[in-house]
């Protein structure tokens, strides 16, 4: 039996998600042939994988035809980061981004209002003058659309191939959220997440940019991951709660950032305190202290709280963005923590 044969056949099998041949894609990584037992080992881009148990009979069929196979035996592994790479690609030096500052925002736990802070911040950067691009970098849990009220807007697409961001507010804004349905089922893997975050990067039309906000899907996974590494340019900002618990957490993004040598601009605590219609006064209700004591454990500037307000709430819930007015109370709450990022982006 010639092991040509056997490649010319496996040439033949196709990743159903990425529609290349196995060869192509370097998954086959071993060959082995004995008295008409062929033994393929294929490195997946992921164990998880859902395809795997369909590309294995397509293995087996292709195989099987072959004259003198009497039995095909298919073994999956992992591809190491390297290999992944070279399909996905990496993003680009960020090139067109040479004078943008990418502020990329994260936070420990989910809820504790990220991408509301992140959609605000954008607004009051962009009311102060400076030219603001935003990507829901939280691939399927995006919520930017919904906050800054453009859930029925389309991404346009030039030339099948110059991506235009929906602009605004003056923010220029790139979200899964405005390519796919609602509710279509995203059932994609950690690669192609990082591969669509590529392609926000550096196939989407940004013009110049003074600052990129990155709005990160909660927690230490992929995505945070693969900024801190990759987009070497990236500074990072912390929300979080005045609750212990999200405070915890929040470390532990701290820390991923200090491992591998991110910037971390500082912490934002969020929902900090609650104005009484009543008596006027700033009630600490989920306790203080906590994100100024993180910014301080982790050694990086506090830039200031943002108050619970319920006309936050129903802003996000209706796409109405509080910080239009720059000279609002909550306008000035944002434009004084936008001038502390300013000053150290
Ligand atoms: N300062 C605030 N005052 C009142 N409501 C707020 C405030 N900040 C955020 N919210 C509300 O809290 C909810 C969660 O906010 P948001 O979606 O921004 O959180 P998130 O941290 O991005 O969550 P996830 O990471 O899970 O997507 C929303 O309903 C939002 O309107």
């Amino acid at each position: 039996m010639d092991k040509k044969d056997i490649i010319e056949a496996l040439k033949k099998v196709y990743d159903p998600e990425l529609n290349k041949n196995l060869i192509e894609l370097n998954m086959v990584k071993n060959i082995s042939e004995k008295n008409g037992k062929v033994k393929v080992e294929v490195a997946l881009t992921t164990m998880a994988c859902p395809m795997k148990n369909t590309m294995k009979d397509d293995i087996v069929n292709e195989l099987s035809s072959l004259d003198g196979v009497k039995e095909v035996e298919v073994e999956f592994g992992e591809m190491t980061d390297i290999e992944k790479q070279s399909i996905f690609g990496k993003p680009e030096s960020l090139n067109n981004f040479q004078n943008t500052t990418v502020l990329a925002i994260g936070s420990g736990k989910g809820g504790v209002g990220k991408s509301t802070v992140t959609a605000n911040l954008a607004v009051t950067l962009s009311n102060m003058g400076y030219n603001v691009g935003l990507i829901d970098a939280d691939i399927l849990g995006y919520s930017i659309p919904q906050i800054m009220g453009i859930k029925e807007e389309k991404i346009t697409v030039v030339d099948e191939s110059i991506i235009i961001p929906i602009s605004v507010e003056g923010v220029k804004v790139m979200s899964m959220g405005n390519l796919v349905g609602e509710d279509e089922a995203l059932v994609w893997r950690g690669p192609v997440l990082s591969g669509v975050l590529n392609q926000f990067l550096t196939e989407v039309y940004w013009g110049d940019l003074d600052y990129l906000l990155l709005d990160l899907p909660p927690g230490t996974g992929d995505i945070p991951l693969s900024i801190m590494q990759e987009v070497k340019e990236a500074k990072f900002l912390i929300v979080t709660t005045p609750q212990v618990t999200a405070k915890g957490v929040a470390k532990r993004l701290g820390i991923m950032a200090k491992k591998t040598n991110t910037e971390i601009l500082g912490v934002i605590e969020n929902m900090s305190y609650f104005i009484c219609d009543n008596c006027d006064e700033k009630h600490y209700i989920f306790g203080s202290g906590e994100g100024e004591a993180l910014s301080k454990e982790l050694e990086v500037d506090f830039l200031g709280e943002i108050p619970l307000l319920k006309e936050i709430r129903i802003g996000s819930d209706k796409g109405v963005l509080i910080t239009k007015d720059l000279n609002s109370e909550i306008g000035q709450v944002y434009k004084q923590i936008s001038e502390k990022i300013i000053k150290k982006s």
